[in-house]
């Protein structure tokens, strides 16, 4: 049995559902077929989750969202009515405008994969399945054991089955959202239930390439990958693979395959565990993320004074922000934070940090990205790190620190927003030419 998730661009008109269908009807072992809500295409500029989130901020504000609410509904009836679907999909619609006001967040968010996933099964010919109804959590953990009984038990009535992905449900029956791209994570988590036999992660780009196809053309495509270079890269920011889906198919060593529902001839990026892994590159993938503050604390002799510490991080903790990275020097600790997540609290932080912590300083550097060499290699040959470190700085990229924070299987350089993509480009190239070659040599 195969699990197959299709994203929003695999599902964003009538033309993407019947590339679907084809894909599916190529292959019977195709049981579990996972959506995310309709996506961006040439002619739809914005996701039907981001017109929902619009539209619940004006629902929150008090604005008229009535012409919100239109363009979502015109976007789904428009797939139906392209597709001659007899389905009535109106009173759908109906029952979340009933909703809109006072329904929960995960409720409206999570609406976009329920009414996609709805015409989807209709489509296929294949069984509803409300993930309300089988994917059960305990506050953010899914209760396992439960969820496997729900989908065994609807399994044994029906063979093809289609869950909408993104969400679940409470153990109130309320429903549970998960983060953004997590559709992702529904289809691991029911490969995970099922032991099934592959993964299939259906997308618009032919699998998983060594750099960002936005910031380097024709980049090359990582043919096979281990499950610890895909967490690695889909927390640096590779947006393809939801970085929370890897934890369910490593679990139980579930192949997971990323592919094209525009060209599914053209094969993808396999993802296996590090005993099957074939990779001969020294680079597997690069990837990375702007708009970083660096956040440094001095203090004389800090291995000696751990309460400082503890102190720093209560201050983090108190204002609900999470720490990406934290590399550290002989007197002094560095707090890597997204500056989206920071807001307008920086200046409340410094404060803090500077009156309460026993600190000796504090350094903050803004506008920071970072960006990542991602290779199982880098933990027996740490003259990668080298390397690349020299031919960025012939290339004049200003690096601003180094580290491996953690995975021996990563190394990052900390370098100017406005250095970011020539920051990608050189280790690109350098990885698949120089770098490559005088290392093997
Ligand atoms: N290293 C990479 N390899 C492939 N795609 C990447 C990479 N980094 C970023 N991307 C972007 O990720 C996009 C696919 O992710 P996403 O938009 O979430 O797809 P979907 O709609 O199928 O869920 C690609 O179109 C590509 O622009
Ligand atoms: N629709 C949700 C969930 C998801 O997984 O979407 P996509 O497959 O388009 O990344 C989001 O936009 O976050």
């Amino acid at each position: 049995m195969k699990v197959a998730k299709f994203g929003g661009s695999s599902v964003a008109d009538a033309n993407q559902f019947r590339k679907v269908k084809q894909i599916i009807e190529a292959d019977p072992d195709r049981q579990i077929v996972v959506v995310s809500a309709a996506g961006k295409s040439a002619s739809e500029r914005i996701k039907v989750t981001d017109l929902l989130i619009e539209m619940e901020r004006a629902i929150n504000d008090g604005d008229d969202f009535s012409k919100l609410f239109s363009k979502i509904s015109s976007r789904i009836l428009k797939i139906r009515d392209d597709l001659n679907l007899k389905l009535d999909i109106e009173a759908d619609l109906n029952e979340v405008a009933k909703h809109l006001n006072g329904c929960s967040h995960d409720y409206l968010i999570s609406r976009g994969e329920y009414l996609t996933g709805k015409m989807m099964a209709e489509f296929l010919g294949y069984y509803f399945v409300d993930a309300k109804d089988i994917l059960i959590f305990d506050g953010d953990n899914l209760n396992y054991e439960l969820s496997r009984q729900k989908l065994l038990t609807i399994l044994q009535k029906h063979q093809n089955i289609l869950v909408p992905g993104f969400y679940g449900s409470n153990e109130d029956g309320s429903i549970h959202l998960m983060p953004r791209g997590g559709s992702d994570i529904t289809g691991a988590i029911l490969a995970n239930l099922v032991d099934a036999q592959l993964y299939e992660n259906w997308t618009d780009v032919s699998g998983i390439l060594m750099a960002d196809p936005r910031i380097v053309d024709h980049s090359k495509k990582i043919d096979v990958l281990t499950y610890e270079e895909l967490q690695e890269l889909s927390y640096m920011g590779v947006g393809v693979f939801q970085e929370e889906a890897v934890r369910p198919v490593r679990q139980k060593n579930i192949p997971t395959e990323i592919l094209n529902t525009n060209c599914p001839s053209a094969g993808g990026t396999l993802v296996v565990s590090k005993e099957k892994h074939l990779n001969n590159n020294i680079v597997t993938g690069i990837a990375g993320k702007k708009n970083y503050i660096v956040i440094t604390i001095k203090k004389y002799r800090l291995s000696k004074h751990l309460e400082v510490l503890q102190k720093v991080l209560a201050v983090f903790q108190k204002q609900h922000i999470s720490i990406d990275s934290t590399p550290s020097g002989n007197d002094g600790f560095s707090f890597l934070c997204q500056r989206g997540d920071v807001g307008d609290k920086l200046k409340l932080i410094i404060q803090e940090l500077k009156s309460n912590c026993g600190v000796d300083a504090v350094n903050v550097r803004e506008n920071i990205a970072l960006v990542a060499a991602v290779s199982l290699k880098l933990s027996s040959r740490p003259a990668i790190a080298g390397r690349i470190l020299n031919y960025l700085d012939e290339s004049l990229i200003k690096v601003k620190f180094v580290f491996q924070d953690g995975s021996d299987i990563k190394v990052v350089f900390g370098v100017n927003n406005e250095d970011y993509e020539k920051t990608i480009e050189k280790i690109y190239h350098e990885s698949i030419n120089s770098i490559a070659q005088k290392i093997s040599a």
